[in-house]
């Protein structure tokens, strides 16, 4: 007989950056918990923070396991049980263990890492009957694990009615009528007003795709404003110092946003072991852990066009290749460099200001539309106005940009359209209508003084084809079906109806196929 008084409410296994900082979060909102990792230091470690956060005369709230039997018969059932582990192997190698330390059926396993959505998929399907298999993908960081991330559960509906209140309780909350982040970051001291930022995503992997995408926009979020750090340095020769203090001014405006905050305060940093700016002693090689380039991949296969999002993810592969780069930088001319003076350089930051924010909608219009789109294909009701409201805080994109996605959607709603491109939405096509000269004159200016812009130039490419009523995509039918007979549907005729020219008999004869 269990003694129900001393069970805990939640298991976290995994104690590394997220898993521990979840579990202190948990803790913080009056959940107890079992805390389990492989490395036993690291479960000393938690039980050590958690004793010095703790309140005076408050009990214990994180109670450590030596191993997963351990933690399942300290836990109420069905079992709660957070997985904050490496995405691919090690989920299933945690499950396994497990089912072997006799996990029920109805307890529920939470994958919280960022997990490829099509192996949640499958493991909801390969897990059914052992335990419920479900998944909430994390966003936030170190911080937003510790105080409020931005949560996106998916699968079974019922286990997601059960672990509701914990996940409200856990999450980022926003100011309902300002839609901007509640923000205290006090141990012991959660955030309890405001809006949550979790909603159920959908299915199983919904979630997972949802988080994919959203990394796929940070991505190209975070490059976006690395070009225009590289900009401003080259084309006006300011120092990373002075690019700060730009960065800080565009952050009070509509650039607004988590990622433009830390730029400004990471330029700003003095190397404590050179006095530089530590920015300029970061080897500029970029990492990446695969979540920008599945988002890109899932673009081409599904057609759906994200090219500042796999341009983002080149840019990483190109910040690699330092020694090659170091080599061609010797032989490879380029223009002279522009030094931006006076009001040329005024009128050139004001520009680059609009283009930023042109470029970010275009960025964030790829990765709705390729959200709607994998939706349709796979049968989810992904509801966008609630997954922008949910990344307004605790995650990584938040900005006060996603209350104006999240409101573009709720027109569109109240009008009964479907909004199948945010360039569509009246708000961003009239800005975007109003700053596109200035996008322009950055892009140029950029091209004319040799600075790569992938992204902010991808982007203007993406409005520019949108813009186009005509592609040469007409020319392209006409080539394939000249070398390999692939046919062409013609303008004048019904849609589907394929023609072949007879290119290589003269004369040339039109065929209906
Ligand atoms: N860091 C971040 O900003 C974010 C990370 N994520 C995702 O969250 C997940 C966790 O990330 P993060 O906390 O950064 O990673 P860490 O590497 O810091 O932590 C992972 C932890 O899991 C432990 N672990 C590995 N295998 C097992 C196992 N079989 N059983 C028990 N514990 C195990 C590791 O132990 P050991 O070190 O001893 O091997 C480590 O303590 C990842 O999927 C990541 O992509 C999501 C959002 C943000
Ligand atoms: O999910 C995250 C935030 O939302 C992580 O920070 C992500 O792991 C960062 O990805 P990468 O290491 O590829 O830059």
């Amino acid at each position: 007989m269990q003694n129900h008084s001393k069970l805990l409410d939640i298991g976290v296994i995994g104690l590394g950056v997220m898993g521990k900082n979840l579990a202190l979060n948990i803790a913080d909102n009056h959940y107890r918990v079992a805390a389990f990792d492989l490395d036993n230091d690291k479960v000393n470690a938690l039980l050590a923070q958690e004793r010095q956060e703790r309140l005076t005369g408050q009990p214990q709230r994180i109670t450590g396991c030596h191993n997963l039997s351990e933690m399942l018969s300290n836990l109420t059932r069905p079992r709660i049980l957070v997985l904050s582990v490496p995405a691919g192997e090690p989920v299933d190698g945690v499950c396994q263990s497990l089912i072997d330390a006799g996990i029920e059926a109805d307890d529920i396993v939470i994958d919280t890492g960022n997990s490829l959505w099509t192996d949640t998929v499958a493991r909801e399907a390969h897990y059914a009957g052992q335990f419920i298999f479900f998944s909430c993908a994390v966003s936030g960081g170190e911080m937003g694990a510790r105080f409020g991330p931005s949560l996106m559960p998916s699968g079974d509906i019922n286990a997601w009615e059960h672990i509701k209140p914990i996940w409200q309780a856990i999450a980022a909350k926003v100011d309902a009528t300002t839609g901007l982040p509640i923000e205290r970051q006090e141990p012991g001291n959660p955030v309890t007003e405001g809006e949550p930022c979790t909603t159920y995503i959908g299915p199983a992997g919904a979630g997972h795709y949802v988080k994919m995408v959203h990394n796929g926009i940070e991505y190209a979020d975070m490059q976006l404003i690395c070009e225009a750090y590289q900009l401003l340095s080259d084309t006006c020769g300011m120092s990373a110092i002075e690019v700060s203090a730009v960065f800080s001014r565009w952050n009070q405006g509509s650039l607004n946003s988590y990622l433009m905050e830390i730029s400004a305060e990471v330029l700003a940093q003095v190397d404590p072991l050179t006095d530089k700016p530590l920015v300029e002693m970061i080897l500029d090689k970029a990492g990446q852990k695969g979540t920008g380039l599945w988002t890109a991949v899932s673009s081409l296969q599904i057609g759906t066009p994200a090219p500042t999002i796999a341009e983002a993810v080149y840019a990483r592969a190109m910040s690699t290749q330092k020694t090659q780069r170091q080599q061609l930088s010797q032989c490879l001319a380029g223009p002279s460099k522009a030094a931006l003076i006076g009001s040329e350089r005024t009128t050139f930051i004001e520009q680059l200001e609009n283009a930023l924010y042109c470029a970010k909608i275009a960025c964030y219009a790829q990765g709705f539309q390729l959200m709607a789109m994998m939706a349709t294909e796979r049968g989810w009701q992904l509801d966008f106005a609630e997954i922008a409201k949910i990344w307004r805080a605790g995650c990584i994109i938040r900005a006060k940009f996603l209350q104006s996605i999240s409101e573009a959607y709720q027109v569109a709603q109240t009008q009964g359209v479907e909004l199948s491109n945010l360039l569509m939405a009246e708000s961003f096509s009239t800005a975007l209508s109003t700053k596109q000269l200035d996008w322009r004159s950055a892009v140029a200016q950029a091209v004319l003084s040799g600075v790569p812009v992938p992204c902010v130039g991808s982007a203007l490419a993406y409005y520019d084809s949108y813009r186009c009523d005509t592609l040469p995509a007409n020319l392209l039918q006409g080539q394939r079906d000249f070398f390999g007979a692939h046919s062409f549907e013609r303008v004048d005729t019904p849609v589907g109806e394929k023609y072949h020219l007879n290119w290589s008999h003269k004369p040339r004869t039109l065929v209906k196929l």
